[in-house]
């Protein structure tokens, strides 16, 4: 392993998924933890998620050769700005951000000096917070690099090594790209399970106790998507703006058409997109890209997984 020491930043489902995955897979890289919200940090202590839990970000940086910033996209400035005095001239920055360009350009401008190569492993669920995280997270998970065009090519060599060594397989693309592929499969459909069941509960005639009641089908499957941290997500739509409003101009056209076939008893047009649709579905099964949860199979997993 290249790295010697991590230091996580943010010590929740990413943070500590990191820390006790490094535990596991890479037990003598030493980890050092910090989050900004004091209980996150005696929690983390006692789950265990780092060898240490520092009290401060510069002092959890120091002398570490691999920094990784586990905070909402919206707090990577503060985050940068609080590890920037400290940080080790040849560490290399890197994030587990949703979004890639913005957070991309905020981790260049407060850290000129440094090697800042982004990340995100596509791997999570709809918990939050230290007691969310596992081991397992990461393992047989896309992890996305998004290296600037200049970025040392030996050290997004050894980033690679991090995060395959954490079971991951690992891509390297352009960071415009990503987040344009990440928009529509993962940041539009968390946006169509926040609304649909916003709407839900917003119709009058369907009380809180009905949409539980009745909840055993699809729309069950939205609300744990949309039991997904609001700070992380609300980050996620103002940062991945511009790629956000262009996928969802294209589904909102697509929508539209479904509209149109439904009012015109177009079942022909239904049953095509419909049998498309399973089609992709299969062959995400047969490549072993299921669901990234632990207790993904049991009939009951979103009990268990709710908070
Ligand atoms: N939740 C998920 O499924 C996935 C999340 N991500 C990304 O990972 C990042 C972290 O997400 P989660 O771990 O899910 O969130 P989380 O809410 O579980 O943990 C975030 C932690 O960051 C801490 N924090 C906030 N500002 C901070 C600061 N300035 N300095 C130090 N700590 C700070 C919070 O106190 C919190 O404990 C986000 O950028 C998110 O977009 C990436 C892949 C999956
Ligand atoms: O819980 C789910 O279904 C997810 O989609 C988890 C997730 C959330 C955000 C990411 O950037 C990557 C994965």
């Amino acid at each position: 392993m290249p790295f010697n020491k991590v230091a996580i930043i943010g010590l929740g489902l990413l943070g500590g998924s990191i820390g006790l995955a490094v535990r596991e897979r890479l037990p003598s890289l030493e980890t050092v933890g910090f989050d900004a919200d004091s209980d996150v940090r005696s929690r983390a202590r006692e789950l265990g998620l780092c060898g240490s839990v520092a009290e401060d970000a510069a002092i959890a940086v120091q002398d570490a050769d691999l920094v990784i910033l586990c905070v909402p996209v919206g707090a990577m400035r503060t985050a940068a700005e609080a590890i920037a005095p400290a940080l080790s001239p040849g560490a290399v920055v890197s994030d587990v951000g949703s979004s890639k360009e913005r957070v991309a350009r905020v981790l260049a401008e407060t850290l000129p000096d440094h090697t800042i190569i982004p990340a995100h492993p596509v791997a999570g669920t709809e918990r939050s917070g230290p007691d969310a995280g596992f081991a397992s997270l990461f393992a047989g998970r896309w992890c996305i690099l998004t290296p600037p065009a200049h970025a040392d090519e030996a050290k997004v060599g050894a980033l690679m090594q991090f995060w395959r060594a954490l079971g991951s397989t690992v891509e390297v693309m352009d960071a415009a790209h990503h987040d344009m592929v990440l928009a529509v499969t993962s940041h539009i459909p968390h946006l169509v399970a926040y609304t649909i069941v916003g709407t839900a509960s917003d119709l009058e005639e369907v009380t809180r106790s009905e949409v539980i009641k009745y909840s055993a089908g699809g729309f069950r499957d939205f609300t744990r998507i949309a039991a997904s941290d609001p700070t992380m997500w609300r980050d996620v739509f103002l940062h991945n703006r511009d790629a956000v409003l262009e996928m969802m101009d294209r589904f909102l056209r697509d929508l539209g058409s479904m509209r149109n076939a439904i009012d015109a008893g177009d079942g022909e047009a239904m049953f095509d997109l419909f049998t498309r649709t399973r089609a992709i579905r299969r062959g995400i099964l047969e490549q072993g890209q299921d669901d990234a949860r632990p207790d993904f199979g049991r009939a009951d997993h979103t009990q268990e997984t709710s908070e």
